[in-house]
């Protein structure tokens, strides 16, 4: 089976992605866990750039690791010299090839900077080191000037050439027979080293791949200059997964590693990133999650699996929610329902859902708290029918119930200080003939944070003969939260009574 090499440059091109900086702690653990991970060179830095970044590229070349440390330099004997200085076993050099560039940025003739590549790769050769040689802008490069500093540079004894998309303009077709020919022309190993200024960095490293790159140049999360580079994860488990192209990365620990540079980097992993985001094994709406149930592959590639990327598969609760998976996740958190009290529960999520409110398992614990708590239709003395509670800064709060009271219809309006306290009086006035009640306790939780939380309230009302119920409410609506709770226990105790009565 082929194995194509992994080069990771999370700390050299990552650490380019404005706003980044690694400190030397930051960079020594992050070389270890791509050194675990499996990476077959750990581009660790510029050592010319500044005085910590050489100590950082020194320190991590002499970790002792497996992986091999690259240093990276322009084609400045300063530069160079640094890099040899940092003991890195490899020196990566670049040198602007594309007319723009040459023109604006680095204003020497092409035979110039042909002369300047080869002398360095010899003065790097003859130093015993690994060189590796980047035609900077190389697709936007002409081919036959590509071809001509590619071959100068493998005649002079290059170990490996980088064909770069500097700005991330090369498309996957095109870039295929770019990799395509250069490979005919050279001897040389080919890396790439694709941006991701069109979202086509992935595409166009495996399409290199295909025309036969023996080399990935990846960083871990995407993360790099601009849009970034190709993402290390991606690129590998596309490699793996459909193509059965191997590479040396111990893929379980692809996770920990896109967690440990989102915490050190600070530029947050989206949910709906592949392979490692917290959706990418995650199904909410109720079809995949009942095929899934069954079989995973009915709704996941297949060729993947959350384990084999240190991942885990998520059946989630919300909007798009089906019976199945709600009936699954309630019975792995030890919820026993039947189908009517599922229907129940269910209709509550959707009536969530359909409000914009993001339904999380937690949610649905109390939900389901609530409805497995509840009477029979036929045991509650109050069924409510209507509820109207006015508030604001100029009117006193006030509430009106519309409700069956023992088989009677009943509307009973009251005041409060707020519009809980409006509503709890309603409800004491609508249980007033057959009990009086009091509120003994009051407690609200905001499930999740944010406004638009559920909130969960708990009340504890005792009757005129000292019987206390503490029950429970759910909802996006505080108000019809409260009103719920006190419900719930007042029908309670009411049915306890009746009971007694007839006992
Ligand atoms: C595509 C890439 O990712 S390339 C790597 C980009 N990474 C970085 O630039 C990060 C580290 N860089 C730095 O710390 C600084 O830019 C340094 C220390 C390297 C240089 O700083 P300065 O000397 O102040 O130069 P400055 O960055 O303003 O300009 C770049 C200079 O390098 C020259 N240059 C650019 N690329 C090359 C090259 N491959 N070989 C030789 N010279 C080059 C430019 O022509 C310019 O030269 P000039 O100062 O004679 O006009
Ligand atoms: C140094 C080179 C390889 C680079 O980062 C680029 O061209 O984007």
């Amino acid at each position: 089976m082929r194995t194509v090499s992994v080069f990771d440059t999370t700390l050299r091109d990552g650490e380019q992605t404005p706003g980044v900086a690694f400190p030397l702690n930051y960079k020594i653990q992050i070389a270890k866990q791509l050194d675990k991970l499996g990476v077959d060179v750990i581009e660790a830095g510029f050592p010319a750039a500044s005085k910590g970044e050489f100590e950082a590229v020194k320190t991590i070349a002499n970790l002792g690791l497996s992986s091999k440390i690259c240093a990276l330099a322009r084609i400045v004997k300063y530069d160079i010299d640094a890099a040899l200085d940092s003991e890195a076993d490899m020196v990566h050099i670049f040198i602007s090839t594309s007319k723009i560039q040459i023109e604006h940025t680095i204003q020497k003739s092409r035979e110039e900077i042909v002369r300047l590549a080869v002398d360095a790769v010899e003065y790097i050769k003859d130093h015993g080191r690994i060189c590796m040689f980047s035609a900077m802008d190389a697709t936007r490069t002409e081919i036959d000037y590509l071809k001509q500093i590619y071959k100068a540079v493998e005649d002079a004894g290059v170990d490996i050439i980088n064909v770069p998309d500097t700005v991330g303009v090369a498309t996957p077709f095109k870039f295929y027979d770019l990799i395509k020919e250069l490979r005919e022309h050279l001897n040389v190993p080919i890396d790439v080293h694709c941006h991701n200024d069109f979202g086509l960095a992935v595409a166009n490293t495996y399409a290199a791949v295909l025309a036969g790159a023996d080399e990935v140049q990846v960083t871990v999360n995407g993360i790099g200059e601009r849009a970034g580079n190709a993402a290390l994860e991606e690129v590998v488990m596309t490699l793996h997964g459909l193509e059965g192209i191997k590479t040396n990365i111990k893929t379980e620990y692809l996770v920990e590693t896109s967690k440990l540079i989102e915490r050190f980097s600070g530029i947050k992993v989206p949910p709906n990133k592949p392979i490692v985001g917290a959706n990418a094994f995650s199904h909410e709406s109720g079809i995949h999650a009942h095929g899934v149930l069954k079989d995973a592959r009915t709704f996941e590639p297949g060729v993947i699996t959350p384990e084999m990327v240190g991942h885990k598969r998520r059946i989630v609760i919300g909007k798009h929610a089906g019976r199945h998976q709600i009936k699954k996740i309630l019975e792995d958190a030890g919820y026993q329902v039947d189908e009517e009290r599922l229907t129940k529960i269910m209709e509550k999520v959707k009536e969530l859902g359909d409000k914009g409110k993001k339904v999380t398992d937690l949610d649905l614990f109390a939900i389901a708290e609530v409805v497995l708590g509840e009477l029979k239709k036929e045991e509650k003395a109050i069924l409510v029918d209507e509820v109207t509670v006015l508030t604001g800064n100029r009117i006193t709060p006030t509430a009106v119930i519309n409700a069956e009271v023992e088989g009677k219809k009943k509307v009973t309006s009251a005041i409060g200080v707020g519009p809980v306290d409006a509503a709890l009086n309603a409800v004491k006035e609508l249980a007033g003939e057959s009990m009086r009640i009091k509120l003994t306790e009051f407690r609200m939780d905001a499930i999740t944070g944010g406004s638009d939380a559920l909130a969960e309230v708990y009340v504890t009302v005792e009757d005129d003969e000292g019987n206390s119920f503490t029950a429970r409410g759910a909802g996006a609506d505080i108000v019809m939260a409260s009103i719920e709770a006190v419900i719930h226990a007042v029908n309670y105790l009411m049915l306890m009574k009746k009971k007694k009565k007839h006992d």
